[in-house]
């Protein structure tokens, strides 16, 4: 059994299974604007006591919108390049629904290298209400999928869950910010065991144990 937490492999470049990456750079300023609006627009519309009026008014000139947006759409499976605090570079999909540069769905978690693995801060609002108030279980899976899926491709290489346990201690609140952990165990060939936990004002709400098993690299 070989276990250690250091990279095994160089990250591979996306562009050798045929997947289009753009610079983070590269995303128009508006664009990302234009997420963050939408992003707003969501939780608005999930929460709107306006009048039938401005209600239908609204769906007209969202209609309108979708189809002036619907243009040139990008490649499915298109990734983002970035630079991470350290200078390593890496990839992630560019609509990832946790963390994706432009999906207007994503929190989004943003996570950096921290000794022991990878650290993001994320608050949550309505979008991803469950129990009232409190943080949909599905979510908060995503979110530490995201965190121990993210750990294995930057201290590995990337791969897909096999298999992922959540333990969910305390309810996850919304309007809170949290803290998302994920971490490298050990590895075993193409299997990382890895691990990650959300808190909420330092005290663990959830963590999860999962396998995560490293895709093969074309030769
Ligand atoms: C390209 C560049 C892109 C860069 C990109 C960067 C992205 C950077 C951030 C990503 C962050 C994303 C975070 C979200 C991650 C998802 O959401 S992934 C999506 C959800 N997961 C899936 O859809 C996976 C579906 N399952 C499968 O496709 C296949 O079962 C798997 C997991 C690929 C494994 O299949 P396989 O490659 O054929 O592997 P296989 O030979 O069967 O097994 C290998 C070993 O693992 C063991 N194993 C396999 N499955 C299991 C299991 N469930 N339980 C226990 N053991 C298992 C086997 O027993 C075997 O063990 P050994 O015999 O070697 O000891």
């Amino acid at each position: 059994m070989t276990v250690h937490t250091q990279p095994v492999a160089e990250a591979p470049d996306p562009r050798s299974f045929g997947l289009p990456v753009v610079e983070d750079g590269s995303i128009p300023a508006e664009l990302r604007s234009l997420v963050s609006r939408v992003h707003d627009l969501i939780d608005v519309v999930a929460n709107t006591g306006a009048d039938r009026e401005t209600l239908a008014e609204a769906a007209a000139v969202v209609e309108d919108l979708t189809g002036r947006l619907d243009v040139d759409r990008r490649q499915i499976g298109t990734m983002v390049e970035r630079t991470m605090s350290d200078g390593t570079t890496e990839y992630g999909t560019i609509t990832n629904i946790v963390s994706g540069d432009t999906s207007p769905v994503a929190p989004p978690l943003f996570l950096e290298r921290v000794p022991g693995g990878l650290r993001g801060e994320v608050t949550l609002n309505t979008i991803y209400q469950g129990p009232p108030g409190l943080a949909h279980g599905g979510w908060v899976a995503a979110l530490l999928d995201q965190a121990v899926g993210s750990a294995s491709a930057v201290e590995t290489s990337p791969g897909l869950t096999a298999k992922l346990e959540v333990n969910y201690r305390r309810p996850t609140p919304l309007f809170t910010p949290l803290e998302v952990i994920g971490r490298v165990d050990r590895t075993e060939g193409r299997k990382v065991f890895v691990s990650g936990e959300i808190r909420a004002h330092g005290e663990v709400t959830a963590e999860a144990t999962a396998l995560m098993i490293r895709v093969q690299i074309p030769e």
